[in-house]
């Protein structure tokens, strides 16, 4: 780590290694230690999880046990995974090896798993977040705030609904958002990244959400743009299913770094049609250009939207995630169709022409070489 960046450790968490066990003896007393709960317990979840717990132990101003609540499976080996983690404090099944801190209990039961907490950590695929929230309307503290680290929207008859709208018209909190370029397993293994905490309107929230996330190897930075920071993280994965396609076809890294900059004018001009008050700075932090970078580079929608490619889209996106991520989800293909449904609706499908090829191929309606071929119809300007 270099020098410039661990001197970069906001104060009150440098202050408080060290003196832990002095500021939890003062703060026991006291009732208003913050409770985190982190719902969600997938391959990010899990190293939310991690991170959370580090900073929890460490800084006086939080209670210790971080819970997670799980989604409840059971192993090849006929044993619970909740079990499983609690006994080993591994998640054996999304993130093996990594041990999550022994102030992390996983709870399947998600209405004991947000009782008394007052800070909600969101992160499960977004296709499950409406189904969570319902079973959460009247259950949480009124004094709660939430963030989400899930990346993607929902479509319903009235537009398009980000996630942490979903959360806070469902649940009636306020809801931040933390996005970046983070690829977990590179995160779990302690190397070096950024992220960016979106926030509405208070500062003092942001900078909460900043002190229980941020360490020496995970730098997050607050800007006060809640939907664009989410757009980048949820268009940025509509972007990685076409950069996989141009991977599995063989076309280069020329094309690819094409591909990115045409999508990254698509996400800018989606999110500004969508929210005008969406920053043109916020394109430039770890939820914008740098997601977009390291998830073209590495994440799981390239690489399984490499594979669609190099079969020629004869095996299914559902069929080649069920083989290639055992469990863990994909969010491009699913964004890109409700991204889509948002296109036709508003009679936009000629502006975006990447993200609605994208959505074309992944559904059989074009083979995969058209991700290049779209380039004709491309806008003059946006
Ligand atoms: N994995 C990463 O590198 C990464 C990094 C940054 C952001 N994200 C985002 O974080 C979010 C969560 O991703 P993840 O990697 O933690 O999940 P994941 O892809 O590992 O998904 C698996 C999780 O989904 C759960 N699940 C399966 N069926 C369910 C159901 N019916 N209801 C509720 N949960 C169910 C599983 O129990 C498991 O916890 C996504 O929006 C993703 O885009 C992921
Ligand atoms: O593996 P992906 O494609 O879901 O991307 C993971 C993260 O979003 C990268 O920041």
């Amino acid at each position: 780590m270099a020098p410039a960046l661990e001197a970069q450790v906001p104060q009150e968490a440098q202050a408080v290694a060290g003196n832990n066990s002095i500021l939890n003896s003062v703060n026991d007393a006291a009732t208003h230690r913050s409770k985190v709960t982190v719902i969600g317990s997938g391959n990010w979840g899990s190293v939310a999880a991690k991170l959370i717990a580090s900073n929890t132990l460490r800084l006086g101003s939080f209670h210790d046990e971080v819970r997670m609540w799980v989604y409840e499976e059971t192993l090849p080996s006929g044993e619970k995974l909740t079990d499983v983690i609690n006994r080993t404090n591994e998640n054996v099944k999304y993130l093996p090896g990594i041990k999550l801190g022994k102030n992390v209990v996983a709870d399947p039961d998600l209405e004991n798993a947000v009782n008394d907490s007052n800070m909600l950590v969101f992160v499960t695929p977004h296709q499950f977040m409406e189904g969570i929230c319902r079973r959460l309307v009247g259950k949480i503290r009124a004094d709660a705030e939430a963030i989400s680290l899930v990346k993607g929207m929902e479509v319903k008859m009235e537009g398009p609904c980000m996630i942490s709208s979903l959360i806070s018209q469902q649940l009636g909190i306020n809801c931040s958002v933390l996005m970046g370029a983070n690829i977990a397993n590179e995160i779990a293994v302690e190397k070096f990244s950024e992220a960016t905490v979106g926030y509405r309107h208070n500062r003092e929230v942001a900078e909460r959400w900043v002190q229980l996330f941020y360490t020496p190897y995970f730098i997050v930075t607050a800007v006060q743009d809640v939907e664009g920071v989410e757009l980048c993280g949820t268009l940025k994965n509509v972007v990685a299913i076409a950069a996989g396609f141009v991977d599995g076809l063989e076309m280069g890294n020329n094309t690819k770094a094409a591909i990115m900059r045409l999508g990254l004018r698509e996400m800018k001009a989606f999110s500004k049609l969508l929210f005008p008050s969406v920053k043109d700075s916020t394109f430039f932090e770890s939820c914008g250009v740098a997601d977009l970078i390291t998830t073209c580079l590495g994440g799981r929608n390239r690489k399984v939207a490499e594979a669609y490619a190099r079969n020629g889209g004869k095996r299914s996106f559902d069929e080649l995630e069920a083989e290639m991520l055992q469990g863990q989800k994909l969010q491009g293909v699913s964004t890109a169709s409700e991204v889509y449904e948002v296109l036709s609706h508003r009679g936009w499908l000629q502006l975006f022409p990447l993200f609605s090829t994208v959505h074309e191929i992944s559904t059989g309606l074009l083979p995969p070489s058209a991700i290049v071929e779209y380039s004709e119809k491309l806008p003059r300007s946006f």
